[in-house]
């Protein structure tokens, strides 16, 4: 029989993660509504810099465990550049639950909106649709706790390790292909395309060595490499030539936030951290402590995030319903920035949280 109830593990995190949730959580209950058929029961719970500034600690054990039983997790941004680790690290738990849950895949799609003025003006730019699969449990980011510091004072000098593995890659490289290949049925270019920087590294180059073994196993899907600084001017220079890219856990970091630039900033840019059977979607951004408690948080990110949820729980569960939802999502907010009213703040203009919000409730009533 098909599965109907969700339970959603709720994590709001900090800064303008509180002016993002609660609508978004509205949002999913009326589509999943409208589609009928099924129900989503969340739960929410308190975690991030301010809960550890409070408590002194990041993730609540009951929190962890919920998110380990639920069917998925929705978070919204966490850490405040002001509140951080006697190492001097922010507080990050949603590091913490991408490792622990093992959730190697972070899948950033950047995906343009009609409607609005980009920064890239040609044509080709304004229908940019290709996906950034950045591996989220290991890379540079393995050492974070345990980097080092040797010597002292002038003579010292500080060391974070990257760890690239075999499984590490395999199972994220097999990822980016099986994505691939679903995408080429779409009518997308099937290509894949491993960003790294093995000309100077020898991790990079073992990364690059266990891709082309893989990229064997997928012989209809097109393989090919660049390094990291070239597809940094790719991206900028020519976006719309790539349909999946994917990298190590840094580099995807860095390329992701440039992935948002091209979409109109990082209120634009959705994400979700997928393992083999659970998963957390939350927006690329963070808790933009500049523009906290103004009205200008843009919910977009969020509510892209949360219909990626319902398509993943639609797969993950044969769910048509859920698929459904999810695809009514995507098109209230496209339709809502095809209408040419709103205008984020972060491209000049002046739609806040309420605008935006309004205008993609309006287009969802419509569908
Ligand atoms: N996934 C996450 O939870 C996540 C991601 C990035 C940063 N962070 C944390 O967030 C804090 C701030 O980091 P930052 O300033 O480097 O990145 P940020 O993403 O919070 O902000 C970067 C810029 O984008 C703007 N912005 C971000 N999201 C927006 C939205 N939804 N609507 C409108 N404008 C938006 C901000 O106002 C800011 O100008 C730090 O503590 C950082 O560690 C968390
Ligand atoms: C805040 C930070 C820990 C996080 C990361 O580096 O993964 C963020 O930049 C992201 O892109 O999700």
């Amino acid at each position: 029989m098909t599965k109907t109830n969700f339970t959603i593990t709720v994590l709001p995190g900090d800064g303008i993660g509180h002016e993002i949730t609660e609508i978004c959580l509205d949002l999913l209950n009326q589509v999943v509504s409208k589609v009928g058929g099924n129900q989503l029961e969340f739960t929410s719970f308190a975690a991030g810099a301010a809960h550890y500034k409070e408590t002194g600690i990041s993730l609540p054990e009951e929190a962890m465990q919920h998110a380990f039983n639920s069917d998925a997790t929705l978070l919204a941004c966490m850490g405040l550049p002001s509140i951080r680790y006697p190492d001097g690290r922010e507080i990050a738990p949603q590091l913490e639950l991408r490792e622990k849950m093992d959730l190697f895949a972070g899948v950033r799609p950047v995906k343009t909106m009609p409607g609005l003025p980009l920064p890239l003006t040609s044509d080709a730019a304004k229908n940019l649709d290709f996906v950034l699969i950045r591996e989220s449990t290991e890379g540079l980011f393995a050492s974070r706790e345990t980097f080092k510091i040797e010597g002292e004072g002038e003579s010292a000098a500080a060391y974070d390790t990257q760890k690239i593995s075999y499984q590490g890659c395999k199972r994220v490289f097999d990822f980016a292909f099986g994505l691939a290949k679903q995408r080429k049925q779409q009518g997308y270019q099937g290509k894949v395309t491993c960003v790294d920087k093995a000309n100077v590294l020898g991790s990079f180059y073992f990364m690059r060595q266990v891709f082309d073994e893989r990229a064997k196993n997928h012989t209809d899907i097109t393989a090919e490499h660049i390094y990291v600084d070239a597809a940094a001017l790719q991206l900028v220079a020519k976006p719309w030539q790539f349909d999946v890219l994917v990298t190590e856990n840094m580099f995807g970091d860095i390329l992701s936030d440039l992935g948002a630039g091209l979409m109109g900033g990082m209120g634009m840019a959705p994400s979700a951290d997928i393992g083999f059977e659970k998963a957390v979607f939350q927006p690329c951004h963070g808790t933009a402590p500049d523009i906290i408690g103004q009205g200008k948080a843009n919910p977009t990110a969020m509510f892209l995030s949360g219909a990626m949820m319902l398509d993943w729980l639609g797969h993950q569960h044969n769910n048509v319903q859920l698929i459904k939802a999810a695809n009514l999502v995507n098109k209230a907010v496209e339709n809502a920035y095809a209408s040419e009213e709103l205008l984020p703040y972060e491209l000049g203009g002046n739609s806040g949280t309420k605008a935006i919000t309004d205008k993609v409730f309006a287009e969802l009533a419509k569908l």
